[in-house]
Formats: structure tokens, sequence, C-alpha cells
């Protein structure tokens, strides 16, 4: 044992003897030149070739280090023995990684790729303006020789796509407002952001499926459709007019939306908008992928309009009106542009919308909503301006069975027939908003059976008022149409009649005819 240990001595003796007279007779650059030969010759004869991606680029962040990062934490890598997790700012999503000097192994058309995260310590630094982190990270791509130029033609941007997705997929979208009077914050935005976590989705809406398929995929062709905008040299943007009475979904559309494509949002109040300068900035700081919404456009513009004026005329300090109250004043002139370059206006806005800024920005959706769409301008209605109109009507039979199964989960066999049939024959004349619906049967949701009972119960009284409503209507539409006709036909004896007939001029005034013949 004695003797084992000694020779182990001498060994490591020798061993340290060598390196010093390594380190002596090699000295370091010899070294260094020594290894990058060896390894020019290993790679000549290898049929493989490598990919470095550094985490810093120099003093600058490499981005495509964070999109590999970011692409191999897909779930598509999980299957790795050891990964890291990580959950960032701003995110409610975590997220898997490659641990430290592991390897994982990718496929893209079938070409086998191999990934290597490489750390290594870095080397003391003396000093420098950007102080870098302590640990020198890589990822190491390596793939076969005749496998290079497809790598490079298309495999690096899948990778810069896939992280975008995955990154817009893990972050919580934000909800912007400009509701601080157009003044900006600490940082200098125009805009206020909280977490958006609206939960509806296109399958919670309730409408018509057929339109929601095509609404779905005209988002989706907008969204991939980067090459076709710029082949037909068009702006990248899409405007939808949401219209339809109050309660019947239109908010809740736009976060579908929002939700579908993982945009942003950001809520346009344009009572808080002065001037179309205030306007165009703040249009300018909206991100791409968003969707930039103005609701109840017709009174957004009138009241502006109106304040303004109001202003210029007594300099009056009065406040802002909201929305609703907007709506019950509503005149039918809401429209008016003001002309004048302080303001705010129609044009401006459509200007904007018409694709004068969108050279400096591109994929946003614009919604327009209004409860009142025959207030409307038409210029706002012309094709190009609006792409799409979507009609958001009273509760349908499709619409109520989509919230049965939201709220009761009573899907097609859950209800008899005859209950579908009765619920099937009052529920267009009910004229009931989603809303309402929503809200009664939330308020029986405990007692299933009864929420259904109680529902056919209120749609059946609300018919009975539409139809009794109604048959008043038309009463009183048949009295204005007689009282019409016994007005048209006194007024046609008491109208003035003149004609000549060859003797001279007849006048006919109240049934009794005067002859003035001529001279
Ligand atoms: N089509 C719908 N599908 C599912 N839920 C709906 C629908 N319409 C309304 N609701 C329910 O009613 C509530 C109010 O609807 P929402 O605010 O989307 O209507 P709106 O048309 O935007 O109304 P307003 O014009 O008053 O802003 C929603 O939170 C939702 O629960």
């Amino acid at each position: 044992m004695k003797e084992t240990w000694s020779s182990i001595a001498s060994l490591m003796g020798v061993l340290a003897f060598c390196q010093t007279l390594l380190h002596t007779v090699f000295p370091p650059e010899l070294r260094f030149a020594f290894l990058k030969l060896f390894s020019r010759i290993f790679l000549s004869f290898s049929s493989y070739c490598y990919f470095d991606i550094t985490e810093i680029d120099g003093v600058n962040t490499n981005e495509l280090y964070n999109a590999v990062q970011l692409y191999l934490s897909s779930s598509a890598s999980i299957s790795g023995s050891r990964l890291t997790l990580t959950r960032a700012l701003n995110s409610s999503a975590i997220t898997f990684g490659l641990s430290n000097n592991d390897v994982i192994l990718d496929t893209y058309n079938s070409i086998p790729l191999l990934w290597e995260h490489v750390v290594s310590q870095r080397q003391s630094q003396s000093f420098s303006w950007r102080p870098l982190p302590d640990e020198k990270r890589g990822f190491t791509l390596r793939i076969r020789k005749k496998d290079k130029p497809l790598v490079l033609a298309s495999y690096l941007d899948y990778i810069m796509d896939a992280a975008a997705d995955i990154r817009r997929k893990n972050q919580d979208r934000l909800l912007y407002t400009n509701s601080r009077g157009g003044s900006l914050d600490g940082r200098g935005h125009p805009w206020e952001s909280v977490p958006f976590k609206h939960p509806s989705t296109f399958d919670t809406l309730a409408m018509d499926p057929d339109t929601k398929e095509e609404i779905m995929n005209d988002l989706r062709d907008f969204a991939s459709g980067q090459s076709f905008y710029q082949k037909t040299g068009r702006a990248w943007k899409r405007g939808y007019l949401l219209y339809g009475p109050p309660g019947t979904g239109k908010s809740s559309m736009i976060a579908a939306m929002a939700n579908f494509l993982g945009y942003d949002i950001y809520d346009l109040e344009l009572t808080e908008v002065h001037t179309n300068s205030e306007l165009r900035k703040l249009l300018m700081k909206t991100s791409s992928k968003s969707i930039i919404v103005i609701e109840d456009i017709d009174c957004s513009i009138n009241l502006t309009n109106r304040n303004a004026a109001a202003n210029n005329s007594s300099n009056s300090n009065k406040s802002p009106k909201t929305r609703h109250q907007c709506d019950s004043e509503m005149g039918s002139g809401a429209m008016e542009e003001t002309g004048s370059n302080n303001t705010i206006t129609l044009s401006g806005l459509l200007n904007f919308t018409d694709g004068l800024w969108s050279c400096c920005g591109s994929e946003r959706i614009f919604v327009f909503t209004t409860n009142h769409v025959e207030k409307l301008d038409p210029a706002l209605l012309r094709s190009g301006r609006m792409d799409m109109h979507i009609f958001m009507s009273y509760c349908s039979f499709k619409s109520l069975k989509i919230l049965l199964k939201n709220y009761l989960d009573y899907g097609e066999g859950d209800l008899e027939q005859s209950v579908w049939d009765e619920l099937e024959q009052v529920v267009d004349k009910a004229r009931m908003t989603p809303a309402d619906v929503s809200e009664h049967l939330i308020k029986y949701r405990r007692d299933k059976a009864k929420a259904v009972r109680e529902l056919i119960e209120v749609l059946k009284l609300k018919a009975e008022m539409n139809a009794g409503k109604r048959g008043l209507e038309l009463e009183e539409e048949q009295e204005q149409e007689q009282e019409k006709r016994t007005l048209v036909a006194e007024d046609d004896e008491s109208k003035l009649d003149l004609h000549e007939d060859g003797k001279g001029l007849v006048i006919k005034e109240n049934g009794k005819m005067e002859h003035h013949h001529k001279e």
C-alpha cells in the first residue's frame, strides 16, 4: 500500500515537471497556434461543421442566442434529461431550457441538428464600460456539411419566427390606454399599460358559427399575410367595424380577437385626444402586432368636436362627457369635421387608418365599434377603410346554444328536444342581447333546470311584449298612414289648380272654379 502511494506521488512529480517544461518550451501563443492547427485539420476531415452563437457579440446582445434559447425551450425539447426552468418578468408561463454544457438533438426537414449549450468561465476583466457576465455562454450548432446551405437559408429564419411566437404566447398581453389627458408618463410614454387578462375567446363568443369562422379565417390570413402585403404594396393593416346594440358582445369580440392572435390592445380614448398631431404621436407609439380599438366611434368624434367648439366659444371648463351621456344625447350630425388644424377630426383619423402613416408601422388591426351604425359618416364605411363590417346581433338560437354550453354545460343531448324547440321558437322574437341572457343564466346557474325554465319564461314574456309593442307600432303606423291620406285628400281639395282651357286661365281653388278670359 505504502509503495503504491509513493509511486503515485513520484508520477505526479514527473507530470508536474513535464508541465513546467511544456510551459517553458512552448509559450502560450505557440500552444494556441498548435491547437488551432489541430482543430483545422480535424474539421477538414470531419463531415460536420460547427456554428458558434455567443450570447454577447462584442458588446451587443446577440438576438439569435436569445431566439435559440427560446426555441429550444419549446415543448419539443422537453425530452431532455436535465433542463433549466425559468419564468420571465411579465410572463405567467414557465419555460424550459437546456442546462449548461448539455446537448440536444433537433430535426428540421428530416435533417438532424445537434445543439450544445456551452458555458465557460469568463476571464476576469480589468476594466470595461459595460461589465460582462462572469459566465461566457453560447450555443454550438453541429450540422452535416452537406446540409449547410439548407440550414443557413431557412433553419435560422425558422428559429427566429418560432421564438417570436413563443415569446408572444409566453408574455402576458397588455392593454394600453391613453386616458391621462394626452400627458406623458415618467418615461415619456403616452400610453399606460396593464396586463390584459380578458378570458373571452372565439369558443366562448355567442354568435353565428359561420360568421365566427369567417372572422377567424380573415384574422389568420391577415396575421400570416406579410408576403401578400409586401407583394401587393398594400399597408399591412386591417379595419373591422363592429356594430350592434349594447350588450351584444362587441368588447368580447375584441378580446377574443386579441387572444386569438396574441396581440396587445390599444384602447384609444378619442375624447382624451385634442389635436391631430397628438393622435399621430399616439398612433406612432403603438407596436406592431396590436389591435387599436376606438369604441363608440360615433360618440368620440362628436364629443371632441363639441367640446372643442364649446371651449373655443366660451372657454368654459366643462368636464368631458361619458360615452353613455353621449349615447343619449347623440344628434344625427355626429361625424361633422370642424376643419380646424388644432382639433381632432374624422379626416385626421381616417388619414392614419388609410395608411399614410403605415409606412412607419405594420401589422396593425383597427377596430371601430358603434351602437349606431346609421349615424356614421359614409366616408368611414367606404370599402378599403373598414375591411369587414361585423353585425353583432340579438341572441339567436345558435348563439343561445353556445351560451347554454358555456354557462350550464348543456349540449345538444342534455335537454329534451321539446325544450330546444320551445327555445328556438321564442328566442328570435324575444330580441334579448347575449349580455341579458348571460345575466339570467348566471343568476340561476346553481339550479340548471330552473335556469332553463326561467329563461324560457323570460324569453316568452319578452317575445309577447315585443309582439304587443309591434302591434301598437303597427296600429300607430296605420293611424299615421290614415292621417296622411286624409291630409292629402284635404290638401287635394284645397289645392290651387291653374290651367288654360283655350278660352283663358282657369283657377280652381277649394273646389270652386273661376274663369279669367283672355282679353
Ligand atoms: N356575443 C356574446 N357572447 C358571449 N358573451 C357575451 C356576448 N355578448 C355579451 N356577452 C356578455 O355580456 C357582457 C357584456 O358584453 P360586451 O361588453 O362585450 O358587449 P358590448 O356590445 O361591447 O356592449 P357595449 O356596446 O355596451 O360596450 C360580456 O362580459 C359577456 O359576458
